[in-house]
């Protein structure tokens, strides 16, 4: 079953310590009319057989509903019954073995308290987190809590929904308006009520009120726009968009061009472009900025000068020289302009072979040359360096170079010649993974397997070195 955002809104938890004269399938249809939208069954002290039963009998009543039911911790109960889902926590067993269980139909939820355990989550196949305690509860005294800094970081750091959890109450639930989460995980909120109904009814009531809007990372790009889509600010708005990030721009130039080459370049003036600035850094602050296309010191200018009045983070420079069908796009005068002013406000640059021997003024024939290159560019302009390998030295392999320390990661070689936009679309991934809170290095690396997998698709468009596709993991079936 695939889970919808929606069916978050108000998590349902059974819990047998308030029957209080009902059985545990009364007060659940009591629950479900009240409005809850999701239920999983939770039953700590119980042997297997007494669990299986409950648990097909409460799955029973879900179903008549149309209402997803997980199981806590027992995966063998989820499988047998065919749950929609299975939970598990930091304790129980590890995520990565659950998804290789029970494959890519049942919904997989993980507990997480940290940014690193939900980051680590998402990448092991969870569809949605459970985070808490965000409240201290004594339903669960062994859980850790979690700050509502940290459950707002949490939100911001993953693509998946997240509910908070653990001591939530109707009069209390007000302060996770602004974090993130998609809606409320309750036990005691639910089940410890003497009118289950209505209590239920009034947390979903409130909860549609305060999660009905939701949060995303934002990244930023300044680049040239390509009418071919395939690379500039084309490539980048598709390749944030497919990370789950939301994508802003500011055009530095529109270029006429195709596969084959560029035909014209219409440069923005620096008064535009400084108003596009000035207008998505007032309003919708960027977590993270990848630079790209910008083909002179004018635009050099307004570029540095408004990245230091709204003190960017996470800024990413491609520095744009040379497209892949030969056309030059940078200025001769622009390329000093932009060592002197943006690549010192770098949080990483990201030069191909060529464009790493113009900054570091170093011919690159071999592995040791990308490696006296990039500790020359990283040390000038205090920023870490990747310094991406090419055909003539090496496959697909790209060095990082940062905090004085060398890092290659290593390409699949792809035999596809349609590598327009290859550049912009790693800058941007990088860019996309720093904006959703990862570090530099997890930042490279699943930007790297992200290429891969837009090159793997083997989209063949155009008449020279074609576009990839951005949305591989969208249109599903990829060699
Ligand atoms: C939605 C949701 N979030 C968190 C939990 C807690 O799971 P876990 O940490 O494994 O603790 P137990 O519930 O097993 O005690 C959850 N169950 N559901
Ligand atoms: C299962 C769980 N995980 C973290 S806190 C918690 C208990 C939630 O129960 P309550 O809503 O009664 O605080
Ligand atoms: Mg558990």
């Amino acid at each position: 079953m695939k889970l919808d955002k929606k069916d978050l809104l108000l998590y349902a938890i059974t819990d047998r310590s308030w029957l209080n004269g009902m059985t545990m399938e009364e007060q659940l249809k009591e629950a479900i009319t009240g409005g809850a939208t999701i239920v999983q069954i939770r039953e700590k002290n119980m042997n297997y057989s007494d669990f299986l039963e409950e648990a097909k009998s409460l799955y029973k009543i879900c179903k008549s509903s149309n209402i997803p039911f997980i199981v806590n911790d027992n995966i063998d109960i989820a499988r047998e019954i065919n749950a929609d889902g299975i939970h598990v926590g930091q304790e129980d067993m590890d995520a990565k073995d659950v998804r290789a269980i029970i494959g890519d139909k049942m919904i997989l939820g993980v507990s997480a308290s940290t940014v690193e355990e939900a980051i680590k989550a998402e990448k092991n196949g969870a569809d949605y987190l459970g985070v808490g305690a965000v409240f201290s509860t004594s339903t669960k005294k062994d859980a850790d809590s979690v700050s509502y800094e940290e459950l707002k970081k949490i939100c911001d750091a993953v693509s998946i929904p997240v509910v908070a959890i653990g001591g939530i109450t109707y009069d209390n639930m007000d302060v996770l308006k602004d974090s993130g989460i998609c809606g409320i995980s309750v036990i005691s909120a639910i089940f410890a009520q003497n009118d289950i109904r209505k209590a239920t009814e009034n947390l979903k009531n409130k909860s549609e009120k305060l999660f009905k809007y939701h949060k995303m990372p934002v990244a930023l790009t300044i680049a040239g726009s390509d009418s071919s889509g395939g690379a500039g600010i084309q490539a980048d708005i598709k390749t944030m968009t497919v990370h789950g990030v939301f994508a802003e721009s500011a055009i530095t130039a529109l270029t006429a061009q195709n596969t084959t080459g560029v035909m014209s370049v219409f440069e923005s003036s620096p008064e535009f472009l400084s108003e596009q600035l000035d207008s998505v850094f007032s309003d919708i602050y960027p977590n993270a900025v990848k630079i790209g296309m910008v083909s002179s010191c004018n635009l050099i200018h307004v570029i540095s000068e408004k990245l230091r009045e709204y003190n960017a983070k996470n800024i990413v420079v491609d520095p744009v020289m040379i497209s892949t069908s030969g056309s030059r796009l940078i200025e001769e005068d622009a390329i000093k302009t932009l060592k002197e002013e943006l690549f010192p406000l770098a949080s990483v640059l990201t030069p191909n072979i060529p464009e790493a021997e113009v900054i570091s003024g170093i011919e690159i024939k071999s592995t040791e040359d990308m490696i006296k290159a990039s500790k020359i560019i990283g040390d000038n302009f205090k920023c870490a360096v990747l310094c991406k390998g090419g055909h003539s030295i090496n496959d697909a392999n790209d060095l990082l170079y940062s905090n004085g320390e060398f890092r290659w990661f290593y390409g699949k070689r792809i035999e596809n010649n349609n590598t327009h936009g290859t550049g912009c679309t790693l800058s941007s991934a990088i860019a996309s993974n720093l904006a959703k809170g990862k570090n530099l290095e997890m930042s490279v690396l699943e930007a790297k397997n992200y290429i891969s997998g837009a090159l793997s698709y083997m989209l063949d468009l155009g008449k020279g070195s074609g576009p990839m596709n951005h949305a591989f993991s969208v249109h599903g079936e990829y060699k």
